[in-house]
């Protein structure tokens, strides 16, 4: 019996809703698979946790954290506990950065019974490949005066090491699927370091002769996105602009609640973070409704993470043909209760095992 031991953080709102239904269907598929068992720890860190020690986790939660083999999370953040920047910047972030997860992986893809917002979806399926550790993401900087005299200096951070392994993986990713990378740059308007961007996409694509690559402005990729999604295969770009186009990617599926993301320790050193692109969707935390796709497709990327290829697609079929069967939650337009979609995708998993 092979033990995969994986660190939990439910984290806040509706964290505390999807991270356990999805540790449930995991259980099962270890079950299902009969040579494998999870060991979950849970870590009870957060906002409540912050207002009880003034604190996002303890001082040695870093140490905690890396002695698992990979992190399952449910989303960070309640502005009326802790202002969004501590609570990110000491927990979520704070992950990524010290367990060096430098690549952030998001998939976007249409599925069947989903109601897209666009009216020709047209099969979309492509993957954003998110710089994580530094970019616009940067604590270099500083604010003075008061009054009207009052100013912020935010820097943003492109090291050649970053930008480089960042694009390195696009392509890499991009060879294993349709052979194209669209970089995302900004170089007619911020112009130290989107030059240096597109510098490093030239000298890093020569490596991979057969993916055809191509830089596109952030605003107008970011327009093409809505109108022809389909023609992307893997999108390449910084810290900020990849969190912005995978949230446009989220829509585009028809709702944030279903997009999966996967942070990622590229050298194996420390474990990489596996959790949904939404955050902790105060507005309705509490009330039953969160969908669990998001978290459930993360899942399937820590199964597919962790060598089980086999698990993750029976998992990624049983969510996608629930949805099919017009099982979902009202994000999506649908009537059904976190519950009732996790007991069908439950019963998929079992009929199909
Ligand atoms: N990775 C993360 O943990 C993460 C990501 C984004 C935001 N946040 C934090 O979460 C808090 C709320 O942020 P926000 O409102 O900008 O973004 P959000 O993703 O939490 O919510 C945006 C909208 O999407 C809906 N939504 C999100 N997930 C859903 C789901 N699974 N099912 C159904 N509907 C869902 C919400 O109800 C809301 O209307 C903030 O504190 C923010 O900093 C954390
Ligand atoms: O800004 C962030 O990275 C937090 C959140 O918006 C995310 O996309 O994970
Ligand atoms: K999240
Ligand atoms: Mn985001």
């Amino acid at each position: 019996m092979v033990t995969h031991d994986i660190a939990v953080i439910p984290g806040d709102g509706i964290g505390k809703e999807v991270v356990p239904v999805s540790l449930d269907l995991l259980n099962v598929l270890a079950d299902i698979h009969g040579g494998i068992t999870f060991q979950f720890t849970e870590y009870p860190w957060g906002c409540d946790y912050h207002l009880a020690h003034g604190q996002m986790m303890p001082k040695n939660g870093m140490e905690q954290l890396k002695q698992h083999e990979q992190i399952f999370l449910g989303a960070v953040g309640d502005q009326n506990l802790v202002p969004d920047h501590i609570s990110l910047w000491g927990l979520l972030i704070k992950i990524r950065r010290e367990c060096e997860q430098v690549i952030n992986l998001r998939p976007v893809k249409y599925l069947e019974g989903v109601s897209s917002p666009l009216a020709n979806p047209n099969d979309f399926d492509f993957m954003v490949v998110r710089e994580n550790s530094e970019g616009e993401y940067s604590e270099i900087g500083g604010t003075m005066h008061s009054g009207p005299d009052e100013v912020a200096v935010q820097n943003a951070i492109f090291t050649r090491k970053a930008v480089e392994r960042t694009i390195r993986y696009a392509c890499a990713l991009a060879e294993e699927r349709n052979q194209k990378v669209t970089s995302a740059t900004k170089s007619n308007g911020i112009v130290y370091s989107m030059p240096f961007w597109d510098k490093i996409l030239a000298e890093v694509g020569e490596d991979y002769p057969k993916v055809e690559k191509q830089s596109q402005h952030i605003d107008a990729l970011s327009a093409f996105l809505v109108t022809k999604p389909s023609s992307f295969d893997v999108i390449v770009g910084s810290n900020l602009f990849g969190d912005i186009l995978t949230d446009i990617g989220a829509a585009i599926m028809g709702s944030i609640g279903i997009a999966p993301a996967a942070n990622i320790n590229l050298d194996g050193k420390y474990p990489s973070m596996f959790e949904p692109v939404h955050g902790s969707a105060p507005d309705i935390a509490g009330k039953g409704i969160a969908n669990p796709i998001g978290q459930l497709w993360s899942a399937k990327m820590m199964l597919d993470h962790i060598d089980y290829p086999e698990l993750a697609s029976l998992l990624f079929d049983a969510m996608a043909n629930t949805i099919a069967s017009g099982i979902k939650t009202p994000d999506l337009g649908g009537k059904h209760s976190t519950e009732e979609v996790v007991d069908e995708i439950h019963k998929r998993l079992l009929a199909n095992a």
